[in-house]
């Protein structure tokens, strides 16, 4: 009688949770160091955290264009019974002048000059007739009114930006603003993409029987980008696992290699086989859809490798699954896995039982709520490529879940 053992290779079946948590043992943040100046630092990583070196604002200033007053002056001020009062200086924003203003004076002052000494309200020229040599205030301000205090935003020492924090327009504003010229950025993880298998040819490229155009390598080096790291190497092997060693023993420098396709258990799945006699390679079933297959380990060298399941909606899944949570603990980030946001199911699917679906969803927005349909009218298939043009997210249905129905809620992950 004939016996079957599971294929091998393939792998002891493990949670995605499971899976994740061994990828993540298996990389560490790089070493690597840079200062890079603030207009080149949006969508790097903060390598250590930075403080302000100033006060902000650095000065009590006006918050208006008008006049600063004392108080008591204006005090009965009225449209029908306006103050009058002289104008000892005129203060634009950068003015070194450092004037006093009397009683019965006035500062005509301009947004962010400093508050002259003696004042303490602003009121604003429309409140005013505008006066040059004499200003007549037809209102009372209220106490401090318009004038924007020293430190009130920060003080010289205090915390800007907490180290691993992706560096964006707003976060570099708030550190030029702290006086940093400069930031501490760690180094980009550098990752090789390798598509395998011998029916794969350029984009473009004439198309023989049984041959596709590679879509792989394309979505991993610009997801790579996405996560912010840099591709040092993009390209296609056939199924020969001589070239494939080749490859292995002959890559440049790298932090990350990541192989798509050649992972299942098919007699020409070569990166299994290679993978495999490294013999620092493991392979799992993880219970997710898609995506089952995955390799995950080290090359020699101990470069972290990933073998990812060649199917192309596979592929993003498993990138935004395992391989960018790595590369997110490669940079240093705090969060590397994002976070779900609640949708209403506009449609029905189905989900496989015991295994985390990941579909691809189109997102929308109607009355306030937002709404979820799978991104290909062909559903959760694992080879649908073009659908993955129209998702904004994958919609994450718990493993115990077999049917989603129409305005069900369904937690998304949003990748666009
Ligand atoms: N007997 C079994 N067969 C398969 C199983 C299984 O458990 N038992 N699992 C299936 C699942 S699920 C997946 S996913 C795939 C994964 O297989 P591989 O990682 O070996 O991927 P390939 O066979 O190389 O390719 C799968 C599919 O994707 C196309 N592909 C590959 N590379 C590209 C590329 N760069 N651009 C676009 N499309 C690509 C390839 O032509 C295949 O159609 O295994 C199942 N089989
Ligand atoms: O698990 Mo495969 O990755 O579904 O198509």
């Amino acid at each position: 009688m004939p016996s079957f053992s599971p294929a091998s290779g393939a792998g002891a079946s493990v949670s995605v949770d499971a899976h994740l948590e061994r990828v993540l043992a298996g990389v560490a943040p790089l070493a690597r160091v840079e200062r890079v100046p603030l207009a080149d630092g949006s969508g790097r990583t903060l390598a250590s955290s930075v403080d302000s070196r100033v006060d902000l604002p650095g000065f009590d200033n006006s918050a208006m264009d008008g006049y600063a007053v004392r108080r008591a002056d204006v005090a009965t001020a009225t449209p029908l019974h306006p103050v009058v009062l002289d104008v000892v200086a005129d203060l634009p924003a950068g003015s070194d002048a450092d004037p006093v203003v009397g009683p019965g004076q006035a500062a005509h002052i301009m947004t962010g000059a400093p508050i002259p000494e003696g004042a303490d309200a602003v009121v604003p020229i429309e409140l005013t007739d505008g006066g040059t040599a004499r200003v007549s205030i037809g209102a009372p301000p209220q106490a401090g009114h318009h004038i924007r205090r020293r430190a009130e935003d920060l003080s010289a020492g205090d915390r800007v930006l907490e180290a691993g924090v992706v560096l964006d327009a707003r976060r570099v504003a708030a550190a030029a603003a702290a006086g940093l010229a400069e930031l501490p950025v760690a180094g980009l993880p550098r990752v090789a993409v390798v598509a395998t298998g011998s029916e794969l040819v350029e984009p473009g490229g004439p198309l023989g029987r049984g041959r596709i155009h590679d879509s792989n390598s394309l979505l991993l080096a610009a997801l790579v980008a996405e996560a912010g790291g840099l591709v040092s190497e993009r390209l296609r092997l056939p199924d020969d696992p001589e070239l494939l060693r080749d490859w292995i023993e002959g890559r440049e420098p790298c932090d990350l290699v990541v192989f798509a396709g050649g992972v299942s258990v098919g007699a020409h799945d070569v990166v299994r086989h290679v993978l495999a006699d490294l013999g620092t390679v493991d392979f799992a079933r993880v219970a997710m859809q898609p995506g089952k297959p995955q390799a995950f380990g080290t090359l020699p060298g101990g470069t972290p490798v990933f073998g990812l399941p060649g199917n192309p909606v596979s592929v993003a899944v498993s990138f935004e699954a395992f391989v960018r949570p790595a590369l997110q603990r490669l940079l240093g980030r705090h969060d590397v896995v994002r976070p779900t946001w609640p949708a209403i199911a506009e449609i029905g699917w189905s989900s496989p039982a015991r295994r985390r679906q990941y579909m691809p969803v189109a997102l929308r927005v109607r009355h306030g709520r937002v709404l979820a349909r799978p991104a290909s009218p062909g559903g959760a298939g694992s080879h649908l490529a073009a659908g993955l043009a129209a998702a904004d997210g994958f919609a994450i249905v718990p493993e115990l879940v077999v049917d989603v129905s129409a305005g069900d809620l369904v937690e998304v992950t949003v990748t666009r």
